[in-house]
């Protein structure tokens, strides 16, 4: 089975792998969303099942939800959790200081409170998602559905005051229609192919009437876990500055790799 998987595929596995090494016993664990945090999802499901690990999951989507539910995870609201001690997730793009785009999914609103809310957020992804500068992958921005012209206009004429060279914003569409979030929103993907100053760009964004959150983590991810297709995995952390560079055997099973679309 392990042979149809891409290097890529890989890659997420074996990050998703080493990061649910920092799951412990009795932690209230954040529960990110995408292709990568599946696979730590579905690992912390075998954890739970095979080694009576006792956690509870504050998953960050609907489709993350019912994944933890089926693999066995006791699925709790953040409400319930209020803080947790650790979150789990996925990114699109992460550059040298950890910084984050996030939201390829659509997700990022509620990967963002829950994120916020832990005291250690853990980015796992593949290499090709480390670059120097973020913004090559389109920034989404979640705005209402009332007068998201508006508000689109409004984030255009911000662009262009911050001097922003990519101006070129899209409405995410789900085929015919506007793609809609969890919390029942729309998305605007933002291509500005390099961003100058994420930091400044983030807290601007989040001032337009109408924008609700943009995928903009700055100063969030602790720590990232980066897997490559050959088996090498390598750990940043940010706080106390250790690297570590290991390689992980890729194990063949047929139950963890069953059903694993996103
Ligand atoms: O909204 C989605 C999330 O931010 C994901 O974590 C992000 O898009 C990465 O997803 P994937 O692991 O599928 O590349």
């Amino acid at each position: 089975m392990s042979s149809e998987l891409s290097p890529i595929d890989k890659a997420k596995f074996l990050a998703a792998k080493r990061a649910t090494d920092f799951v412990e016993d009795g932690m209230r664990v954040g529960l990110g969303t995408g292709s990568t945090a599946a696979w730590m999802v579905r690992l912390l499901g075998e954890r739970v099942r095979d080694e009576g690990l006792k956690i509870s999951g504050v998953p960050t989507s609907a489709r993350t939800a019912q994944l933890a539910q089926e693999v066995g995870i006791k699925v709790i609201t953040l409400d319930e959790a209020k803080w947790l001690d650790l979150t789990i997730d996925g990114a699109d793009e992460v550059d040298g200081d950890l910084n984050l785009i996030k939201g390829g999914g659509g997700a990022l609103l509620q990967e963002k409170i829950v994120a916020t809310a832990s005291d250690r957020m853990i980015v796992i992804a593949d290499a090709a998602k480390e670059v120097e500068a973020l913004g090559a992958f389109p920034l989404p921005i979640e705005v209402i559905p009332f007068g998201w012209q508006t508000s689109q206009a409004l984030v255009e004429e911000m662009l262009i005051s911050m001097d922003v060279l990519g101006r070129d914003t899209t409405l995410r569409m789900n085929g015919d229609a506007p793609y809609v979030t969890d919390e029942g929103n729309h998305i605007l993907d933002l291509h500005l192919n390099r961003i100058g100053n994420a930091r400044e760009l983030a807290l601007v964004m989040n001032q337009i009437p109408g924008v609700v959150e943009n995928g903009l983590f700055i100063d969030i991810c602790d720590t990232l876990v980066i897997g490559h297709g050959s088996g090498r995995v390598e750990t940043r952390d940010i706080n106390d500055g250790t690297i570590e560079d290991m390689r992980l055997d890729f194990v063949e099973d047929d139950n963890l790799f069953r059903d694993i679309s996103d």
